[in-house]
């Protein structure tokens, strides 16, 4: 059983309407928006891998499906084996997102948010795990400090501990690295890391490629919805003879036949 499995799995977000066109029964001022076509993929236990694409891809639409925030048009996502819409619960207890936009309550404390996040998947006296979590994020001294008084780098630490609360098998992470120091970036990767050598299964999004080369195993590219590459990562920088992955990535970005280059993993 995979970790991440996704079959076929499509996306049209819904046409841009006005409530008086919808009451005249006028069509849509503009065609729905198709976010995803057709994409399958699976990502095996203890795996660290990359999904990574351009502005607009589709990297976010897929972890939003996953995670039960959007419904997928057609096709079938599972987390862990279960189904992300039939067997919400299960799915979404497996998963642990650090979402790409900093959203957080600023009224109440860092071990507060913690603590709530944990009520929401029923646990209690969870405060040991918090302490830890809070210690390898360099967030400890802030455990007591109100969210809104945070910087942007350490609301973003905030995010990452909360996705970890539960101690999901697979975690997701949407460019947790985006506009966040050097400092915070070595201590996410050495977290990150220590919890795929415990057996997390780890899904990184992220614009940052040379991250993405030494941290990933295997790579997905997303080119307007459909995956263009899927392959481990040293295998895809050989075929393609590129130095390093932002090379690769851009040949592959541009190549205009269209072909995807997958091979087994
Ligand atoms: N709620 C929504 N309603 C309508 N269109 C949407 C919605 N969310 C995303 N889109 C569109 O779907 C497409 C894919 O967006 P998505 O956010 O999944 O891309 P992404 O790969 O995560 O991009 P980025 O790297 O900029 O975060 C884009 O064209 C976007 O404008």
């Amino acid at each position: 059983m995979s970790a991440v499995r996704l079959e076929s799995i499509s996306k049209t977000y819904p046409a841009h309407t006005t409530a008086l066109r919808r009451l005249l029964g006028k069509p849509p001022l503009s065609p729905g928006l198709r976010a995803l076509s057709d994409v399958s993929l699976d990502i095996e236990h203890g795996e660290f891998f990359g999904l990574l694409g351009p502005n607009g891809a589709g990297k976010t639409t897929l972890i939003s499906i996953l995670a039960g925030l959007a419904h997928a048009t057609s096709g079938r996502a599972s987390v862990c084996g279960y189904d992300v819409q039939s067997q919400y619960r299960q799915a979404r207890r497996a998963l642990g997102v650090v979402p790409q936009e900093l959203v957080y309550d600023p009224f109440f404390t860092v071990r507060e948010t913690l603590r709530i996040q944990s009520g929401y998947f029923g646990l209690r006296r969870n405060d040991d795990w918090i302490d830890e979590i809070l210690a390898n994020l360099g967030l400890l001294d802030k455990a007591e400090a109100n969210m809104r008084a945070l910087s942007g780098g350490m609301k973003r630490r905030v995010l990452v501990a909360q996705a970890l609360v539960h101690r999901p098998p697979v975690i997701v992470l949407d460019e947790p690295t985006a506009g966040v120091d050097v400092d915070l970036r070595r201590t996410l990767w050495d977290f990150v890391s220590r919890l795929n050598r415990e057996g997390h299964t780890i899904v990184l999004t992220t614009h940052y490629l040379e991250e993405a080369e030494e941290l990933c195993g295997r790579i997905a590219m997303l080119k307007a919805g459909r995956i263009v590459a899927l392959d481990r990562t040293a295998s895809l920088l050989a075929r393609l003879g590129s130095q390093d992955l932002e090379e690769a990535f851009v040949r592959i970005m541009h190549d205009e036949t269209g072909a995807t280059m997958e091979l087994p993993a």
